[in-house]
């Protein structure tokens, strides 16, 4: 269901009035990380903290379009979708949202496995399955140059909020995690490294290598044509996971995948 209109299209709120922006709620197989294939539902909430240039949900970003669904619709809509046992909440932010853990409290209650796709700059105590943790390099920042809307005016917001170590230190510590770090080139290793050793001295938890999945950065089967070998080279001479992006090599860039 993608949602491209403004708020409330007539939904009713649920007793105690939770709602939660929506961009879009669709079926697919989860396309990164550990559980890659995996047939999931994806809920995909309005509204980020950060502003990565190369964004591939813009409109939940830099330019956030939503419907606010109450929880009960949310819930109801996810279990439409019969043969899914895993649900990703994502955004955006997904946990900016106070209501979020109402949403996971409730899905952890019908049964569900719940993968939250976060930037790791926000803990919070909640039913969470898998933490796919995707914290923010420096090359992921909207300088001038590479700003898909302005003139970079997000670039030292960006560059302030990208990281906090206390928030990735309980994330890690609470839950089941992956870090899933978007590779735009080997130039990103170094701080990649750097990053890694501060969570592991941080947190009390260990975080093995098997932990840490290198993601080619691109939005298209073309772009990721560009260097998706390179990234997985990367991840060989470091001993780190390689994920795909398997809904982009099976639908490209079509919404709702
Ligand atoms: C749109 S984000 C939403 C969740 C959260 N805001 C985050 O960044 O982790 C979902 C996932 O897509 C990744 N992503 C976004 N744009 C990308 C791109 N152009 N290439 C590769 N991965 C990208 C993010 O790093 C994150 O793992
Ligand atoms: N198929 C599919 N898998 C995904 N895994 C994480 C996604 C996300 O946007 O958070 C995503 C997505 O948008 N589609
Ligand atoms: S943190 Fe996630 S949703 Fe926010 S701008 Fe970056 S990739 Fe997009
Ligand atoms: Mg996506």
């Amino acid at each position: 269901m993608p949602v491209n209109s403004t708020p409330d299209q007539g939904k009713t709120p649920n007793a105690d009035g939770e709602t939660l922006p929506i961009n879009e709620l669709f079926y697919s197989l989860q396309g990164e990380g550990k559980l890659t294939g995996e047939p999931s539902v994806f809920v995909r909430t309005s509204g980020c903290n950060l502003r990565c240039w190369f964004c591939d949900s813009y409109h939940t970003s830099w330019e956030p379009t939503h419907a606010n669904m109450s929880l009960d619709d949310i819930v109801a809509e996810v279990e439409s979708h019969e043969n899914a046992e895993h649900v990703v909440l994502t955004g955006g932010e997904p946990l900016i949202h106070n209501e979020a853990v109402s949403l996971l409290e409730r899905l952890d209650d019908r049964g569900y496995h719940t993968t939250v796709e976060t930037n790791g700059t926000i803990y919070r105590d909640v039913p969470i399955d898998l933490a796919s943790i995707s914290p923010k390099l420096a090359s992921s920042a909207p300088t001038p140059d590479k700003d898909p809307k302005g003139n970079g005016e997000w670039a030292e917001r960006h560059d302030d909020r990208r990281i906090d170590l206390d928030a990735l230190g309980e994330l890690v510590d609470e839950y089941d995690t992956q870090l899933k770090f978007v590779v735009t080139g080997p130039d990103d290793m170094p701080e990649i490294e750097d990053l890694v050793e501060d969570i592991r001295s941080t947190a009390s938890s260990r975080v093995p290598d098997s932990d840490v999945l290198l993601m080619p950065e691109g939005t298209t089967r073309e772009e990721l044509d560009k260097n998706r070998i390179e990234v997985a080279e990367l991840a060989m001479e470091h001993g780190y996971r390689y994920t795909p992006r398997l809904h982009v090599d099976l639908w490209n860039d079509a919404p709702g995948t």
